[in-house]
């Protein structure tokens, strides 16, 4: 840009003599047209395309021998943009295996300088370091306020501050044990929803996706509704939280491409303006009702952040930002895995009947499910493992990481300023990794006599969905406790059956999660009703 606009003096003092004739202007014009046309091709030749090849031009000797980081050159400019733009983690991977990269790829995002792993091991070394705990700038991540809540705000005090009051207040085992009511009263709504189809087979989506939505108002807002009653204050939520899904899911050229910002052509940006007056809008009148209220019994979320004091004290737009936030990344991620884990107990019935067992020995036939049966449910832990391990709801991390500084990842030099992923749906099926990877087998979770369990909280990078490091996921076990509850309630009051034979299609589509492209269609059939 800066080029474009130094070079028009010399066609403003070119105009000025006589020598400045059409064919002369259009002949400086091919010129230079020339000149950017061999720049892009000298940047494209280089190892991991356009981007690490200007990285390279410009730092010249001081880069010095350091050997370049094996990847695809892409096309000239825009560099491997096709590579994100469906089903992402499939292409990485199938890239990465022709580059011989697995352990580590370069390639270019437009300008971007990106790398990638599908290794355990390199996984470790990026999201470990604490030169890896910033996120890359997203323009409808800013647009949208995220960069004021936990997970676009940049590295530092505020971000610190933020994770401790969520830590400490939200995602505590004390507010998790305490939110256990509401996660059974929806658990119920949900089994009557499900008994209520009337048509034989129903799509089990919607659902999931409303429970989700009305645990997390509850959790943040202190709001709770019948999960079968169309309220507008929860249609008018979901309908936001849906928009700024779409929006945050979308790969935006702008990002990579910063000549094209001032164009917006995926009208992203015009969107995201439309949307943050109505997110706006809404918290804002949520958070002026509690203020009203006075509630001192930091009852939910916006108690809690309205009773803070001194520096911890957050203003009206960054509350706004963090309750959304919540609302926001609680919402789907459960849903989605949920349904991914329904969908293998149909088409494994032998698996479901495994669980169907378990779920006798333990809890009866004669009372619903409590959460503190979970702790002894092993062979259901192992399934919920094991579909996390072959359909992670964010198979990159759902968000990339940025080098604060240069660094050194597998023996290469990294610069500052580059994206770094993960590929983890890569690694968790990887044969080198994993014994038969893409054969469903909850057994393999299972611990024998004498073993360890096996964690997905990531502490190993072998199955690491919730990320690992300073930015690993805060959600984790409010996610893995209601996921486990829901699932092992559905389960203990329901058979679930095919409809036909395309029931079931395991078809992904990557949003900001991935979710099954084809959405779960079934049929169910009590169980407990049957015994009495
Ligand atoms: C099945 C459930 C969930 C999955 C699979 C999941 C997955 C993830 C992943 C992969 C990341 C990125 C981690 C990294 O960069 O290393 C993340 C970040 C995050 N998740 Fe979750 N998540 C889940 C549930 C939740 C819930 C229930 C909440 C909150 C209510 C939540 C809030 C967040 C936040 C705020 C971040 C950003 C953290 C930061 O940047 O510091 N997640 N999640």
């Amino acid at each position: 840009m800066t080029t474009d606009i130094e070079s028009l003096w010399v066609f403003a003092l070119a105009s000025k003599c006589r020598a400045f004739t059409q064919e002369n202007f259009a002949c400086s014009l091919l010129i230079m047209f020339l000149a950017w046309l061999a720049m892009a091709l000298f940047y494209w030749v280089h190892s991991g395309g356009p981007a690490w090849g200007k990285y390279r031009f410009k730092r010249g000797s001081s880069f010095g021998t350091a050997k370049s980081i094996p990847g695809p050159r892409g096309l000239p400019v825009i560099g491997s943009m096709h590579v994100m733009m469906s089903l992402a983690h499939h292409r990485i991977a199938a890239v990465a295996e022709a580059c011989k990269a697995k352990r580590l790829m370069a390639f270019s995002l437009g300008d971007t300088r990106v790398i990638v792993t599908c290794n355990p091991d390199v996984a470790k070394e990026i999201l470990s370091s604490s030169v890896f705990a910033d996120r890359p700038v997203k323009e409808s991540a800013y647009s949208l306020m995220f960069n004021r809540a936990i997970g676009f705000a940049p590295y530092g005090v505020y971000w610190r501050t933020l994770r401790r009051i969520a830590a400490t207040h939200f995602f505590c085992p004390k507010q998790i044990k305490g939110a256990e009511i509401q996660r059974r009263v929806i658990a119920s709504q949900m089994v009557t929803v499900f008994g209520e189809q009337k048509q034989g087979c129903f799509c089990v989506r919607e659902v999931l996706k409303r429970a989700s939505l009305s645990n997390m108002m509850c959790s943040v807002f202190g709001r709770e509704y019948e999960l079968n009653s169309l309220n507008n204050e929860v249609k008018q939520l979901r309908e936001l939280v849906d928009e700024g899904y779409e929006l945050l899911g979308t790969l935006n050229w702008t990002d990579h491409l910063p000549w094209l910002a001032d164009f917006d052509p995926q009208k992203i940006r015009f969107r995201c303006s439309k949307l943050v007056p109505k997110v706006n809008r809404f918290v804002s009148r949520i958070i002026a009702e509690h203020r009203a209220q006075n509630s001192q019994n930091n009852l939910d979320f916006v108690d809690v952040l309205l009773c803070l004091q001194g520096s911890d004290r957050l203003s009206d737009s960054d509350m706004i930002a963090v309750l959304w936030e919540m609302i926001f990344r609680g919402t789907d991620t459960v849903a989605v895995l949920i349904e991914w884990i329904l969908a293998r107990m149909v088409l494994h019935p032998d698996v479901q009947s495994r669980v169907h067992d378990e779920l006798d020995k333990v809890v009866g036939r004669s009372r619903a499910v409590s959460e503190s049966d979970i702790g002894e449910l092993n062979y259901l832990t192992a399934v919920i493992k094991e579909v996390l391990r072959l359909h992670p709801p964010g198979p990159l991390l759902s968000w990339a990481r940025l080098a604060i500084t240069d660094t050194t990842i597998d023996g290469y030099h990294v610069p500052e300023g580059t994206t770094a992923m993960v590929n983890m749906w890569a690694i968790s099926r990887d044969p080198q990794v994993w014994m038969d990877p893409l054969e469903f087998m909850p057994g393999r979770f299972v611990a024998k006599e004498g073993e360890v369990e096996f964690s997905v909280l990531g502490s190993d990078l072998r199955l690491a969905p919730f990320g690992s490091g300073r930015r690993v996921c805060p959600g984790k076990n409010l996610g893995m406790t209601t996921v486990s509850f829901w699932v092992a309630s559905l389960l203990q009051e329901y058979e679930w059956l095919a409809f036909d034979e395309k029931s079931v299609d395991l078809s992904e589509v990557l949003r900001l999660s991935c979710e099954m492209a084809n959405p779960l269609t079934v049929k169910v059939r009590p169980r407990r009703n049957m015994e009495t």
